[in-house]
């Protein structure tokens, strides 16, 4: 029998993607064994103001440029989904998904803030999370609410990378050379961003924008 796909899912706001987003992605498939990871493009971060926030379509795009040439799938699926809370979207895709497992992946910043989130110790209970590391971010990652909560769960990334081997809760925290990249610093240089790229669709309708089609994890080969 052939061991189940091992996924990583990134959700993010990718308000744009970067160069950042990659290397962590391609970082934690080297260190976990990953088959694969999807980017989950939020429809709206429940925790960030809606302004400044670009289209869903312009985010996306910028998030297939990204992911070009590497296992990783950019996808809109919340907004297929309608969820915009990662634990109603992750109940959903391990009833959707029955053959896959996956890992949660994000950056030290959400760790600090984890707490925050609708629901986090059924998210914990769901999937594996794997913390990476950010400049700026780690010290307060250590010492928040989650992490105290967390201590007593934490496992290696050898121990993922054991398919199969592993139950939720398991926190495994990545280490690596720190990437000082991030969306805000972009939208500084260029807030124009979005609508460089979205070209002479600019001025079509927000809800006209949302009918483009997205790639599907189903789709995925
Ligand atoms: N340079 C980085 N190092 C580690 N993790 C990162 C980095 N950039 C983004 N991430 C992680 O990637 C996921 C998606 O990030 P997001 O789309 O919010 O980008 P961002 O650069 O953090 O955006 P913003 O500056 O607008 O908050 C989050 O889990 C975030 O922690
Ligand atoms: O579910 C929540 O309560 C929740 C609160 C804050 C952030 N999230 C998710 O965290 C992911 C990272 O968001 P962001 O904006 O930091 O890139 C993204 O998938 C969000 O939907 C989820």
């Amino acid at each position: 029998m052939s061991a189940a796909v091992l996924t990583g899912l990134l959700g993010g706001s990718f308000n744009p993607a970067h160069g950042g987003h990659r290397r962590i992605t391609l970082f934690a498939i080297d260190a976990l064994g990953l088959d694969e990871a999807w980017w989950l493009v939020s429809p709206g971060n429940p925790l960030k103001p809606k302004a400044g926030m670009a289209p869903l379509k312009a985010r996306l795009l910028a998030a297939r440029r990204q992911a070009r040439r590497a296992r990783i799938l950019p996808t809109a699926i919340e907004q297929q989904l309608g969820t915009r809370y990662t634990a109603d979207t992750l109940a959903k895709f391990v009833r959707r998904y029955p053959k896959r497992r996956f890992v949660w992946l994000m950056g030290a910043d959400n760790l600090a803030q984890f707490h925050r989130w609708k629901d986090w110790r059924r998210i914990a209970r769901t999937m594996p999370i794997a913390v990476i590391a950010r400049p700026g971010y780690d010290a307060g990652a250590m010492t928040s609410p989650a992490m105290v909560w967390f201590r007593r769960y934490r496992v290696s990334g050898a121990s993922i990378r054991k398919r199969g081997q592993w139950s939720a809760p398991a926190l495994v925290l990545l280490r690596f050379d720190p990437d000082h990249r991030s969306a805000t610093a972009i939208r500084r240089a260029n807030a124009d961003w979005a609508e460089a790229l979205l070209g002479p669709d600019r001025d079509v309708p927000l809800r006209d924008r949302l009918t483009f089609r997205t790639v599907r994890p189903e789709d995925a080969a």
